[in-house]
């Protein structure tokens, strides 16, 4: 059967019109015993390439079918090999001890039959690095074949393969700096997170640099080492100790937690922290509550837990409390079996009320600080000079909690603790929101960042200092808020994280990550001066973060979008950062060969110009197949606005929009008025105009990219998540001829709906410019404004096919925002295809999950730009 190849047929749920013209298309009785019509197409249904002018398959001339004859021989033999080779488990897209072919689309090639035994011998990653490193030697991209219609050629074996290839980049996810006896003796531990797709999980491993600072040379680097079970893992200050929080499965699969000291040789003890019922679980580096650390004296070590509840027991429950059981607990506990504990939201549903525990290491003993206030969740601890007490993060969680993911402007408060005396105090100013207090080394001066506690849900932060022994006396910002800045000026502290140590050892100056225009920096922060310096060493690539500093040495991440991540390691020098030190810890990490990236500035034209903000600027980053520009043929173009709307695309490695270009795509990422990174006033400026501005901005940049010839503009899809997938449905809707194709991901689509379901209320409210209180409901006007400003008001000019991908799971936009949409798309006739994954939520970002949705959004992509 040589030259033959078999393509699936169009299905009618998919692609109802298309599937009828096929049908037609092939010439078959459509009565009598062999019959075939539309409802007899299910997926087992092919058609052989032989039946379109050329004999390979539609074209952008012949789409559709014609007759012709194969023999059903042919077409059986065929089904006995697909049958013969495909995985007996399931058919996710990676089950493939053998590669097979997929059931659900029009247009993918099957090309089992071209795959010998003994290619499949071969380990897959061998087999897929060295079929891309020639692809790109010869040809500058893998799959350029057919250079106009580069989207045709991907195959979904060949995505598959792009898919695994990029599962080989590491991420780093920490690293920490040692410094050894010998002083110039410098070892860095890093932690890495790597995609395993066999295992259908992400796998953390450890490695260490040991390096000569003196000679500024890595004397030893450790090879990978899987590390699994880690929650926590602290060196103490003199570097002596560390401590380990382990989790576990016990005999009946349930997760234990188990804190470890080592020390430099051994494991000095376990201790059974959940046996001791002190409280409940641990909580880990989440970014939000977790905290673990040493006292200086390293005789105890802080963290945060859940704390404990009482045990709740059924009216009818026939067993007594225990003697020892208080009356109080016997009382509260009796019908509080279904009691309900409000949580902290989206991807923190394990936390309700926190705790602040002690753990003295000699003993083993654990104390719970009682004098937190009931109305407050306490996190992100550290010890307070001299050990004498805690300072700490307090949310306010009454009158009720609002998801705190993502959101840094919740209610809080730094508060000091006092162990000895049993006092608590508030540091920091009413009406704001605060993160991230750190000490200087000198403890003389204490650091923290805060922002309102209300409007949007990401800001420019100040950032606030005060001398500790005279804390009463007032604090100052050292960085206050910018609200525009000209090019290449600082633009105000965007940022989400903070290092635990983040002072250089002169307690003047401080090292922070920032996002700065369409990249993430590193700056150095002069306390006393408050100027603010940028690290720019010659090693690192466009984007890159700060993940450890001791005295003057610090570790930077650094990654771009055709970079993958690798680790510089640099000694600073305060005064002249110019003559600083620098070195390269891996010496390779990946480059991707098969595409290039610019970054491109846009203005709104005059009829956007914001009537308040009105010199904003923003900013895209484009991807582009290499080759694309070289041999003048345009790519096809993915639009892909971020959510939020208040983050940004930072020129890190991302891997999504890397897959896709490297398939083929242009990818067109925006940071549209409102992102991170561009002062305040441009945060301000969305709000009250989500949909409008913000979809206008995303389809203006992709106009520009088209009119510039980077890109085919008969060819444009869109595709995003949460509000990237506001913003998709948006402009499938305003523009309803632009897009082949949309892929939204948990897509916020209907805000009226939203409102009363989502677990950040107050995000509604203030995107559409209302003002939100906690007591606030909404009314006819507020509702209106809402769904003006939503996706669903303009569904009936949706033509353009649309693919949802839905976690179940999903509480900042429950998926009743996708099925709603899904619905109203299904009753206008548009094509809509919706994947929902049971166990996720509003990331989609477990291992299988992200490979089923993006290779399903790039093989959504394909069949619909071919359909045309
Ligand atoms: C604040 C927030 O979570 N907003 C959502 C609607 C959203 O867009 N989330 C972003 C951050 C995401 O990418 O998930």
């Amino acid at each position: 059967m040589q030259g033959v190849e078999f393509i699936y047929f169009p299905q009618p749920n998919v692609d109802y019109s298309k599937c009828e013209k096929w049908v037609t298309a092939c010439g078959r009785p459509t009565t009598g015993k062999h019959a075939f019509v539309v409802k007899n197409v299910n997926r087992n249904t092919y058609i052989c390439t032989k039946h379109f002018v050329g004999g390979k398959g539609p074209t952008a001339e012949y789409p559709d079918p014609i007759p012709a004859v194969v023999s059903n021989a042919e077409l059986e033999a065929f089904k006995r090999r697909k049958r013969r080779k495909s995985s007996s488990s399931g058919d996710s897209t990676f089950d493939s001890s053998v590669p097979t072919t997929d059931n659900r689309y029009g247009y993918i090639v099957a090309k089992a039959a071209l795959y010998s035994e003994a290619d499949l011998d071969k380990s897959i990653h061998n087999m897929v690095g060295h079929a891309l490193t020639k692809a790109v030697e010869e040809t500058g991209h893998p799959y350029l074949e057919d250079s106009n219609t580069p989207h045709r050629s991907v195959s979904y074996e060949t995505i598959v393969e792009a898919y695994r290839y990029f599962t080989q980049l590491p991420e780093v996810t920490s690293a920490s700096i040692r410094a050894e006896e010998n002083e110039n003796i410098i070892s860095v531990q890093s932690m890495w997170s790597q995609r395993d797709i066999d295992r259908k999980e992400k796998t953390s491993f450890g490695r260490t640099y040991v390096l000569d600072a003196a000679k500024n040379v890595v004397v030893s680097c450790s090879s990978p080492q899987e590390i699994n079970n880690q929650v926590w893992n602290v060196a103490s200050p003199s570097g002596k100790y560390r401590a380990i929080l382990r989790k576990q499965k016990d005999k009946k699969g349930d997760d234990k937690q188990y804190l470890e000291i080592w020390n430099a040789v051994q494991k000095v003890k376990t201790i059974n922290v959940e046996g001791l019922e002190k409280h409940g679980k641990i909580i880990s580096d989440d970014g939000h509550f977790g905290s673990f650390q040493w006292s200086r004296a390293e005789g105890h070590v802080l963290y945060v837990a859940e704390k404990k509840r009482p045990k709740a027991s059924s009216f009818f429950d026939s067993k007594p409390f225990s003697e020892s059981t208080e009356s109080k607990e016997k009382e509260t506990a009796r019908g509080d079996e279904f009691l309900y504990y409000q949580n902290w939201g989206e991807q923190i549903t394990e936390q309700s009320s926190t705790v602040l525990c002690v753990m003295d290491v000699e003993t083993g003993t654990v104390s719970v600080l009682e004098s937190v206030p009931e109305n407050v969740s306490p996190g992100q601890a550290v010890w307070a000079p001299d050990d004498a007490g805690v300072v700490f993060i307090g949310w306010i969680h009454e009158p009720y909690r609002l998801g705190l993911k993502h959101c840094v402007q919740r209610r809080s408060f730094v508060y000091h603790l006092d162990i000895q005396k049993n006092k608590i105090e508030k540091i920091s100013e009413d009406g704001r929101a605060v993160r991230f207090p750190r000490f200087s080394p000198d403890d003389r001066w204490l650091v923290y960042l805060d922002t309102l506690d209300s409007g949007p849900h990401n800001m420019c932060s100040r950032l606030m200092m005060c001398e500790w022994e005279r804390r009463h006396d007032g604090l100052k910002p050292i960085l206050d808020i910018v609200n525009s800045a000209k090019e290449e000026e600082f633009p105000g502290l965007f940022t989400w994280s903070v290092p635990v140590h983040t002072w250089l050892s002169d307690s003047i100056h401080l090292v922070l990550n920032t996002f700065w225009g369409s990249r993430s920096e590193v700056v150095v922060v002069n306390t006393q001066t408050k100027s603010v310096v940028r690290v720019r060493p010659d090693l690192a690539s466009w984007s890159s973060t700060v993940l450890d500093i001791h005295g003057n040495h610090v570790v930077i991440g650094c990654s771009s979008p055709n970079q993958a991540p690798y680790l510089i390691f640099g000694t600073l020098v305060p005064s002249d950062l110019g003559s600083s030190q620098w070195l390269r810890l891996d010496n390779k990490s990946e480059v991707i060969t098969s595409f290039e990236w610019q970054i491109i500035q846009h203005s709104p034209s005059s009829d956007r110009v914001h009537p308040k903000y009105g010199n904003l600027d923003y900013e895209s980053i484009l991807y582009l197949p290499k080759g694309s520009s070289v041999n003048g043929s345009k790519p096809p173009l993915i639009l892909f606005p971020h959510g939020g709307p208040h983050s940004v695309c930072d020129g890190s490695f991302a891997f999504q929009p890397a897959v896709y270009c490297h398939c083929g795509f242009a990818v067109l990422l925006v940071n549209f008025r409102g992102s991170l990174g561009f002062g305040q006033d441009s945060i301000l400026s969305i709000l009250g105009r989500i949909g409008d501005q913000d979809v206008k901005d995303c389809k203006s940049a992709a106009d520009e990219v088209i009119e510039k010839g980077l890109a085919d503009g008969t060819k444009v899809v869109v595709c995003g998540g949460s509000h990237g997938g506001f913003l998709a449905t948006h402009l499938i809707g305003q523009y309803p001829d632009y897009f082949k194709a949309a892929c939204a991901r948990n897509p916020v689509t209907n805000l009226t709906s939203m409102v009363g379901t989502t677990d950040i209320i107050s995000w509604v409210f203030t995107e559409v410019g209302e003002t939100f209180s906690y007591d606030t409901q909404v009314d006819a006007t507020i509702l209106s404004k809402m769904w003006d400003a939503s996706p669903v008001r303009c569904i009936k000019q949706v033509k353009t096919p649309v693919l949802l991908q839905v976690g179940l799971k999903d509480l900042r936009v429950p998926p009743s925002q996708s099925l709603e949409y899904w619905k109203m798309l299904k009753a206008n006739g548009v094509p809509v295809r919706c994947l929902t994954y049971p166990d996720s939520n509003h990331p989609l970002s477990e291992v299988e999950v992200e490979a089923d949705g993006l290779i399903n959004s790039i093989l959504w992509f394909c069949q619909h730009l071919t359909s045309q």
